[in-house]
């Protein structure tokens, strides 16, 4: 295997994993892009249950021209998730995993055993860096540059899909912008589950807030509308189309229940020095009605019975009408706090987030520099397209930083 320092053949092989909504995108943009990257070889393409490979050592490794049907077709089962490192690692040249599923089996078996291998991820799947801390540790040790010989991870489109979220992050914090001084003695209620794992550095940021999902910003933003004309429709019919628009997770319930939001702000309080012990560290606000949350079942039956609550949902309107106010679904982090909530706000029609359209994200970032004007990343926060340009200009990041 070629570590990321070592002299390789200059080639990168690619293994894509997950063919749905962000992988068929994800795949469409590579082959637009791959004349102008001569060293980029597909080496693998799988989804849940058949697989493509190239001969790690042939030159001519998967065309993308008709991989939909070569994939269908293929005589090759689906590739076990224990198998992807040591398959990866005997290719000839730098290799990269991008996963593009929402699989925890995916990133128990494949994530830490490809970084410490040299392999490179790129993903936009949220479970490896919202799990627990020390999960996010173990991460960020095998990886480069905390560990030289490691892979490159990155995770764009975790936060926001293709939206510069991360990186914008990453570059306050390499740039060491400065914070308000904080009280000498945090709040005596302080939840012991989220601490700075280090003194107020320089360079942390004070707060990030805003809508963090594009499925709740489209969902309320139809549902809860600035103007109320046309008469919007039931709750559970935006839901469908929100996921019929490609916006939810795998299972819609990971958007209704908070969770994915959740998730957001875990990798975000993690990014800026926020140790947090788990995605139930904090209040989030779940839209689930209370008598399906223990129901399992499909999500279409699932969708199904929500059509049943969709008056609890116009009940919560009604009341932010009579306000003058639209709801929206946003979370927040506040450092000196240490506070970190999701759910459902009434907010006022000349909020910036209440003026958010289709599955538009809102994040908003404070610091010395921000810190009476915010730094603000607005754009659509969900959709194959936008998050698949994530997942491909983060394995740009990693082509750019191997020696050729
Ligand atoms: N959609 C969006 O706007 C955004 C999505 N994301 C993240 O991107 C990821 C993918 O989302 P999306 O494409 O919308 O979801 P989809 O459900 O459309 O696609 C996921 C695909 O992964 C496949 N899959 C699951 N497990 C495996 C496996 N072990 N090996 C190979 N394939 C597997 C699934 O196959 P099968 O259906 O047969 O199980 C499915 O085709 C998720 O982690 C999501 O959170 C992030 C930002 C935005
Ligand atoms: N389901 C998520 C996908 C992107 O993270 C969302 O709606 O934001
Ligand atoms: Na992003």
């Amino acid at each position: 295997m070629v570590l990321p320092g070592e002299k390789s053949n200059g080639k990168i092989y690619i293994g894509v994993v997950g063919v749905g909504g962000v992988g068929t995108h994800f795949l469409s943009q590579l082959s637009t892009l791959l004349p102008t990257q001569p060293r980029l070889r597909i080496a693998l393409i799988t989804s849940s249950t058949k697989a493509i490979y190239s001969t790690s050592t042939s030159p001519s490794t998967i065309s993308l021209d008709n991989w939909r049907h070569d994939l269908s077709t293929s005589n090759s089962t689906y590739l076990y998730p224990h198998l992807i490192p040591h398959w990866l690692a005997n290719c000839p040249g730098h290799a990269v995993l991008v996963d593009n599923t929402s699989s925890p089996k995916l990133v128990e078996e494949t994530y830490t055993q490809c970084l410490k291998n040299g392999i490179s991820i790129v993903t936009p799947n949220k479970v490896a860096f919202s799990a627990s801390q020390q999960e996010w540790d173990d991460l960020q040790a095998s990886s480069y540059p905390r560990n030289p010989d490691g892979g490159f991870l990155y995770h764009e489109a975790t936060v926001g899909a293709g939206l510069p979220i991360l990186s914008t992050i990453k570059d306050l914090l390499d740039t060491g912008d400065k914070v308000p001084s904080y009280p000498s003695t945090f709040p005596p209620h302080k939840p012991p589950e989220i601490v700075i794992i280090n003194s107020i550095t320089p360079n942390q940021i004070t707060h990030i807030s805003g809508v963090f999902s594009g499925t709740m910003s489209y969902l309320f933003n139809t549902f809860s509308p600035t103007s109320p004309f046309p008469q919007p429709q039931p709750w559970s019919t935006i839901v469908r189309q929100a996921r019929s628009l490609g916006y939810t997770e795998p299972d819609p319930r990971d958007d209704l229940n908070g969770k994915d939001v959740a998730r957001k702000l875990v990798i975000l309080a993690r990014l800026i020095g926020l140790s947090v012990a788990s995605t139930d560290a904090f209040p989030v606000q779940s839209l689930i009605p209370a008598a399906l949350e223990k129901q399992g079942g499909s999500a279409d039956e699932f969708l199904n019975k929500l059509e049943n609550y969709d008056g609890e949902m116009a009940t919560l309107r009604h009341a932010a009408e009579s306000e003058g106010k639209v709801l929206r679904f946003v979370g927040s982090i506040d450092v000196a706090t240490q506070n970190v909530k999701v759910g459902v706000e009434k907010v006022g029609k000349g909020e910036p987030v209440a003026g958010l359209r289709g599955s538009d994200n809102l994040v908003a970032i404070r610091t010395e520099r921000y810190k009476e004007s915010p730094l603000v990343v607005q754009g659509a926060g969900a959709g194959g397209a936008v998050t698949a340009m994530g997942v491909l200009a983060d394995l740009l990041r990693v082509v750019r930083q191997v020696p050729s």
